[in-house]
């Protein structure tokens, strides 16, 4: 028995004899939905607070667009629009008559009259001190529109509205597809923005928990003749999706896609710039798609309408569904593939339900785990002991790393295209490195890194995109900027990390990409393979940059030289001059005594005027021309911008 439990305390003594004395509760078991858990804990999928939903309610909806479309190979049309709703709007929709305040000091923004003259007072003063800078030539500060009276303010609404060309939905998935956590169609082992079934699902969970609205998905497949339309809701306590609308509609223009809609709280204000640089992103990344951007609110001059044209008709190939590799599976998800593979016997289980692994090769694991193991052996017949046995081989076996030919990279040619778009920058190198393998899944980095351009801050200005996301959030922890901070030694390639404008791009498309949480926000530093390949990649687009810097450095020095001695010229052909005038009459004094002189020619032209200080000035002007011009096609020569047969 703990000590402590024995010997009471003269305040717990006195507090058990006490009226107001606790029981202890009884434990009580519960359970919990996987939609109540994530309401409950909505932070970790991205819904911190309403400006952060706002974003990852938009994200969302746009990655899911970009898959559906993507998967049936057709070059994706975005539109997606924000819709401000005012309050009274908003409890017109929900049929709440508007009511004004009586008691005004209930109110957490209530200011008493001395507050509001102390206030006032202040906003007064600050306002003066500008006015008086202002005329003084001074600059003026700016100081924060005034934040008015304290308080937690109203609630903004906004209606999302995300409109694709995919695939559609089938009309009687859809309620399960967004009203059950954790239901989607990209569980398998295949490179997708999406992954967990869960994105969507959020949206609804926020508008559910702040504005109470369902959420409205219209929906058609390829030569469907009619348009779903659901409007649904969520029972959070039971996981499942509460229908209110679920029809069909016509499609006489045989319009394929999706359009979903959800009405949350949010806040623009705050949020604005990320969901903005968000979209840039996304349009750099997938510079084959087009995507419309719409704000649209009651005041004119906050509307926001931008479009992002496509650049390109090349699509990256559509990421293909692969196998598992045998390293990277565990003993549940062996039992798993025994459960559902449509394979009788061993041997033709080891053989198709994994890569890299032949038909030699299943019979030489299959002799290796032992004699109580056959090739003919029913697979559904394997013991758990049987099973294990299985799972310890893959685990110490040597199988090939699993190809990257099911993944779906970037490719150079669009990143590049991204980065010049975006950056306009003076300088920029690619890199798309070969397929390498972490747990048995392969993964392919892109990187390009560039110098210069506009709207770009000195120092590394770093972005981050994984299986094509834009990764926006939790940047000091992620693998790309903890890489270019600490590990890439941007002197030894000529670059200022401090100075220079420098842009970093990483691209990871991976069948796992190892995201920390699950809001996708960044992939951390702890996994060696994936850190080294980033390192890799950042380096060869360094190398890449040196030798253009180099030439830039030398062409520069080279100008500077031409630029000095032009500059000299008239000096030394002045000094020269002088000194073959003086030569002149002395060589006159001189031949009268020996008569003979081998400069005798020079001086004559001198004496002459054939030769004057302007001769000698274009003669040397001329000689720098050409030792420029002959510097300038060696350097042409070398960089290969010129070749000389
Ligand atoms: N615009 C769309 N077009 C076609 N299908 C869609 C669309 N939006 C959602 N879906 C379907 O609904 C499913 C659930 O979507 P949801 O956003 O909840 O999860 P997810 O995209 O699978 O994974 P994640 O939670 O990682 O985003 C998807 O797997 C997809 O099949």
């Amino acid at each position: 028995m703990d000590e402590r439990d024995s010997s009471e305390s003269p305040i717990q003594g006195k507090k058990s004899k006490s009226k107001t004395a606790r029981k202890p509760k009884e434990t009580v078991l519960k359970q919990k939905s996987p939609a109540e858990f994530f309401a409950e804990n909505k932070n970790i999928a991205g819904f911190d607070n309403p400006g952060k939903s706002l974003y990852t309610t938009v994200r969302e909806l746009v990655e899911n667009a970009l898959d559906s479309a993507e998967s049936i190979s057709k070059l994706p049309v975005v539109e997606v629009t924000i819709e401000e709703i005012k309050k009274s709007k908003f409890n017109s929709m929900i049929g709440l008559v508007d009511r004004e305040r009586v008691d005004a000091a209930l109110y957490d923004d209530y200011e008493n009259e001395k507050a509001r003259e102390k206030r006032l007072a202040k906003e007064a003063r600050t306002q003066e001190i500008q006015a008086k800078n202002a005329t003084l030539g001074k600059k003026v500060k700016e100081t924060p529109a005034s934040k008015g009276i304290k308080g937690r303010g109203e609630a903004s609404f906004y209606r999302v509205t995300c409109k694709d060309n995919g695939k559609g939905m089938p009309h009687d998935d859809i309620p399960n597809m967004f009203g059950r956590v954790l239901s989607g169609t990209k569980y398998g082992l295949k490179q997708t923005r999406g992954k967990f079934g869960l994105g969507a699902k959020m949206a609804l969970i926020w508008s559910k928990m702040s504005t109470g609205l369902p959420i409205e998905i219209s929906s058609s497949m390829k030569n469907q003749t009619y348009i779903t339309f659901c409007r649904l809701d969520i029972d959070i306590h039971k996981n499942i999706p509460h229908v209110h609308l679920h029809e069909k509609r016509e499609n006489k223009e045989f319009w394929h896609g999706a359009e979903i809609q959800v009405v949350i709280e949010g806040n623009w204000t705050t949020y604005r710039s990320k969901i903005l640089h968000y979209m840039r992103q996304m349009a750099v990344i997938t510079p084959y798609a087009q995507f419309q951007f719409k704000f649209v609110s009651d005041a004119p001059d906050k509307n926001v309408t931008i479009r992002f044209a496509r650049r390109t008709d090349v699509m990256p190939p559509i990421p293909l569904e692969t196998k598992h590799h045998p390293s990277s599976v565990d003993l549940l998800l062996i039992k798993r593939l025994i459960t559902e593979t449509s394979k009788q016997n061993l041997l033709q289980f080891l053989q198709h339900e994994f890569v890299n692994i032949s038909k030699p090769h299943a019979e030489r694991l299959i002799g290796e785990m032992g004699p109580d193991f056959s090739s003919k052996m029913a697979v559904k017949s394997l013991t758990s002991q049987q099973v294990v046995r299985i799972h310890q081989l893959f685990r110490q076996a040597k199988f090939d790393d699993p190809s990257g030919h099911c993944l779906s990279p970037a490719g150079e040619y669009n990143l590049r295209l991204g980065i010049i778009k975006e950056l306009n920058p003076d300088m920029v190198a690619t890199y798309s490195g070969s397929a390498q393998v972490f747990e048995g899944h392969p993964f392919i980095v892109e990187a390009g890194v560039s110098i210069g351009g506009k709207d770009v801050k000195q120092g590394l200005n770093i972005f981050r995109f994984a299986n094509r996301i834009p990764l926006l959030f939790e940047q000091g922890a992620d693998v790309v900027t903890r890489t270019a901070l600490k590990r890439i030694n941007w002197s030894n390639y000529k670059i200022n990390q401090i100075q220079d404008k420098i842009g970093v791009f990483v691209s990871i498309v991976s069948t796992k990409i190892p995201f920390k949480g699950t809001g996708k926000e960044y992939i951390g530093d702890d996994i060696t393979e994936i850190a080294s390949a980033v390192k890799y990649a950042i380096q060869q687009c360094c190398i890449q940059l040196k030798s253009k810097i180099v030439k830039r450095i030398q062409a520069r020095e080279q100008q500077e030289r031409k630029r000095n001695l032009s500059r000299y010229i008239p000096d030394a052909a002045g000094a020269v001059y002088n000194v073959l005038k003086d030569m002149t009459q002395l060589h006159a004094s001189k031949k009268s005594r020996n008569g003979n002189d081998d400069d005798a020619e020079l001086l004559r032209k001198v004496s002459e005027k054939l030769i004057t200080k302007e001769t000698l000035i274009e003669k040397l002007a001329k000689h720098v021309e050409q030792v420029d011009y002959e510097m300038a096609l060696e350097y042409a020569t070398h960089s290969g911008s010129l070749t000389v047969d």
